[in-house]
């Protein structure tokens, strides 16, 4: 690790919150621990995951990946652990590039490791209201088979979803029923998801409306999780007898999450789009020194 200050900014979609680290050449490597110590929220900068910032060119798995995408996008749990993907990640990343001039308003493309995702940056209000952005997501994974989701000695059938990374949405009569998700939930069988799972409890708010809680894979409760959006919009829709690849009709649901609102809308071809906001609410900078002291 360089012995400069190194630069960082503070940035959330819909209060999932996230350390953005500038890291055009790929030169800092942050170890499982590393990441840990920059998400406490007491003796670190504190937020549900980091967002490194590469240039494609240089990260050999995003020079790997098809589709154009100058960017790639290193998310990594609080814990350290690395997910496939982060829907409200590519939204504040998305901010990020704009906050940083290096993209316009408009269209881009962002290499994750579930895969290149196209996002679309709208323009700023005639106030200065930053634009919505909208993220595709790619499509929902059903695999077939029976799961539970456990909270409280409680066992309730659940929906396997994968959105690049995997979760179990389950239905509530109110978000109550979730406990206080200090613990994750138990998921079974274990085989259906043997590298863990995201679990989302889903309480229904009117048609196509619903809010949820969340306990991610890695980062415990947190007040929003985008690709669990997803996965609840997908698993709703289909308790509600709607696949827009039977219907020939794409569907939107409005998916109230505990940090705000998001959008989300599945396609006849099966491809789901998630439109939210992403604020970028600090810049900084950390000695390395600090961080290494911290591991010692
Ligand atoms: N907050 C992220 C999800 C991170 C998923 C991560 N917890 C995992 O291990 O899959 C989102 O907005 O999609």
């Amino acid at each position: 690790m360089s012995t400069t200050q190194i630069a960082f900014l503070k940035g959330h979609g819909t209060e999932n919150d996230f350390v953005i680290i500038p890291d055009y050449d790929g030169r800092i490597e942050l170890s499982p621990a590393a990441v840990a110590r920059l998400c406490d929220r007491r003796a670190g900068i504190g937020a549900d995951g980091v967002l490194r910032v590469v240039r494609s060119a240089a990260h050999p798995e995003a020079r790997a990946m098809d589709g154009e995408a100058e960017w790639f996008m290193d998310y990594r749990n609080s814990d350290g652990s690395i997910a496939e993907m982060c829907g409200n990640g590519v939204r504040v990343f998305a901010r990020y590039l704009r906050h940083a001039g290096l993209v316009e308003a408009g269209d881009l493309s962002v290499a994750t490791r579930a895969g290149v995702r196209q996002a679309h940056i709208a323009k700023d209000g005639p106030d200065g209201t930053p634009g919505g952005i909208t993220v595709g997501m790619g499509r929902a994974v059903l695999p077939e088979g029976e799961v539970t989701v456990t909270v409280g000695g409680r066992s309730r059938p659940a929906r396997n979803v994968n959105m690049g990374n995997p979760h179990a949405v389950t239905f509530v009569g109110h978000l109550d029923e979730a406990g206080d998700l200090y613990t994750a939930p138990g998921v079974a069988p274990a085989a259906a998801y043997p590298h863990g799972a995201n679990v989302e409890f889903v309480a229904d708010r009117g048609p196509r409306h619903v809010a949820m809680r969340v306990h991610e894979r890695g980062s415990g409760e947190t007040r929003s999780c985008g690709t669990g959006a997803c996965a609840v919009m997908v698993a709703t829709a289909r308790r509600d007898g709607l696949d827009p690849a039977v219907t020939g009709l794409p569907v939107t649901y409005t998916v109230d999450v505990p940090g705000g609102r998001l959008v989300i809308s599945e396609a006849p071809d099966g491809t789901v789009e998630m439109t939210g906001p992403a604020v970028i609410v600090a810049e900084g900078a950390f000695d390395p020194s600090w961080l290494a002291a911290a591991l010692a």
